[in-house]
């Protein structure tokens, strides 16, 4: 069963488009959606919770239809958005009961113990947080009317290196239960590879792969080498070719090729980067 399925997005603005784009998410699994400012992830966010009107194309959640079952869906996600949404005069005791008139399910004794848990002040105005308090904030009230799935739109952006690994601990525990699924948007990659079971990459509203973060790390290499040598480099094994610092780079699939070449292992940026300056004739 898959929490997401995307088939055939499509949505336009002057200038942009959203070209007939396609994933899933497993459910029970982390999908790192990633691509640089502007690529169209958080277009394909607001599609996905109907807070954009599609052109045409397909969005299931736990199987349905975003547009046909939007109530029903709403009540199994938490969202986080970069910013935090809500009223900022409030403090998080007030939006405690503005919660409970929005879910049935909302659970004040649980967001009362993730906020003593993230240390997030009971009292304080939202707009008296600091950023990484405004997330841990937005965070709490995601999770507690007890979502299945997370949808993420760069919940870590502009946080320090601590507060991101507190959070993103704080994701990992989410997906203790196995039927939990979350969607990471960012163009933090290094968040990604820390959390992300599989990566789906978006460039200029095109998603360029959607692959297993292992496949990626481990199956692919970077081959450095001279043209004659990449020359032999079997067909099957090449994914993408780049004009690097020092000659042309290889990005190849390790098992297609022998031992004889030397690879380096790639990060998920180098991939990218790959995919994006890539396919140069040798
Ligand atoms: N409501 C809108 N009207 C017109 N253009 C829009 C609208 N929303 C987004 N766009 C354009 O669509 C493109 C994709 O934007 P989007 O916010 O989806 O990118 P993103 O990948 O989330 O980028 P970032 O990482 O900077 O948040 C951009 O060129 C943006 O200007």
């Amino acid at each position: 069963m898959n929490a997401i399925e995307i088939h055939d997005l499509h949505k336009g603005f002057e200038g942009f488009s959203l070209k007939d784009i396609s994933f899933s998410v497993p459910q029970g699994t982390v999908m790192g959606f990633v691509g640089e400012n502007g690529a169209g992830k958080s277009t394909t966010i607001k599609c996905m919770l109907n807070l954009l009107k599609k052109e045409y194309g397909e969005i299931l959640l736990f199987g349905k239809d975003i547009v046909e079952y939007e109530l029903a869906i709403k009540n199994d996600i938490g969202v986080v958005f970069d910013e935090l949404h809500v009223p900022e005069t409030l403090n998080a005791t007030q939006l405690d009961k503005f919660m409970k008139r929005v879910f049935k399910t909302w659970d004040s004794n649980y967001y009362f113990e993730r906020l003593t848990q993230f240390k997030v002040p009971k009292r304080k105005k939202v707009k008296e947080l600091s950023r990484g308090m405004r997330m841990k904030l937005s965070i709490a009230l995601a999770l507690s009317h007890h979502p299945k799935l997370l949808i993420l739109d760069e919940p870590t952006s502009g946080l320090d290196p601590i507060i991101r690994d507190e959070i993103l601990d704080l994701f990992l525990a989410f997906m203790q239960d196995e039927t939990h699924s979350i969607l990471f948007s960012s163009h933090i990659t290094s968040d990604l590879e820390k959390i992300a079971d599989y990566i789906t990459f978006i460039h200029n509203g095109e998603i360029l792969f959607s692959e297993s973060k292992d496949v990626l790390l481990y199956d692919y290499g970077i081959f450095k080498g001279t043209n004659e040598e990449i020359s032999e480099l079997p067909e099957q094994a090449i994914i993408q070719k780049r004009e690097g610092t020092f000659g042309l780079e290889v990005l190849v699939l390790k098992n297609e090729i022998s031992e004889a070449f030397t690879v380096e292992r790639p990060t998920i940026e180098d991939i990218m980067l790959f995919f994006v300056k890539g396919s140069v004739q040798p």
